[in-house]
């Protein structure tokens, strides 16, 4: 392989355009081979297919406030299908109230909330044909994370995968300032890097995005991510 095929193949589709003296890219060679594979008979069955992953998916979207949990979310809505739990909208009004007070959520006030997102992501799962479902959840510490994981326990064909949104308390800090019209305010930020515990390399169902760059930028570094592990699983990587 020359260093030119590792060139092209690493260089992103979007926007990418090929002459026709070009070599072809990875992709266009998948096709071919995909096409030379139908073209004699033996594979056409599998041209039409789609792609089926063998589980049901939990993607929970994680991080401390002002991280882009929404963002990313709404994204990953709009680009796969999924259905998105809004994970802000399932807090009691109590908590809600304690936060908009300026006080921190503890332990106690967070395990049914939890719970909650754990279970209202597994109805959202058994109630459709879904491969997958999106939720939002701070899942600040490793302890609320083993809760969401609780999930698979009882059903084999669920995955649960925790995308960690990794960004500066300094750079959080202006993003929730900024915002408008929130019940977190800003000086609420140290706070939850307070209770954070980052996941670390033994938690091997967490998807780490740098999410220091523009809002389209960590939508596409989520979105690859993602999409590498769904097409592991449908076989196709
Ligand atoms: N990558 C980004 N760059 C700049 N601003 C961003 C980025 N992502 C999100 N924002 C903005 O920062 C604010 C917080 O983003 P968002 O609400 O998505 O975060 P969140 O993690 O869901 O926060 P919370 O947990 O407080 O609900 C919003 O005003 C949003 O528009
Ligand atoms: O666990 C928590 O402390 C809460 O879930 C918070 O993360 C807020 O809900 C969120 O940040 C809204 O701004």
């Amino acid at each position: 392989m020359s260093t030119d095929d590792l060139f092209i193949k690493d260089l992103p589709s979007a926007g990418v355009t090929h002459s026709p003296s070009a070599p072809p890219t990875e992709l266009e060679r998948r096709e071919r081979r995909r096409s030379s594979r139908t073209s004699n008979g033996s594979m056409a069955s599998l041209r039409a297919a789609p792609l089926v992953p063998q589980h049901k998916h939990i993607w929970v979207i994680t991080g401390p406030a002002g991280c882009g949990k929404t963002s990313v979310a709404e994204y990953l809505h709009q680009a796969f299908s999924l259905p998105y739990l809004e994970g802000d909208t399932f807090h009691t009004p109590e908590n809600v109230k304690k936060m908009a007070e300026g006080h921190p959520l503890t332990d106690a006030d967070r395990w049914d909330w939890l719970i909650l997102l754990r279970e209202q992501s597994l109805q959202a799962l058994h109630s459709s044909e879904t491969p997958g479902v999106i939720v939002t959840c701070s899942a600040l510490k490793k302890k609320y994370r083993d809760v969401i994981r609780i999930a698979t326990y009882h059903d084999p064909t669920v995955l649960v995968h925790f995308v960690f949104l990794n960004a500066s308390e300094s750079l959080l800090m202006d993003r929730v300032r900024g915002r408008q019209g929130h019940y977190m305010k800003d000086y609420m930020v140290h706070s939850q890097f307070e209770s954070l515990e980052a996941p670390q390399a033994d938690e091997t169902d967490v998807l780490s995005v740098e999410a220091s760059g523009t809002s389209v930028e960590v939508q596409k570094l989520a979105l690859a991510v993602v999409k590498k592990v769904m097409e592991k699983d449908a076989g196709v990587a």
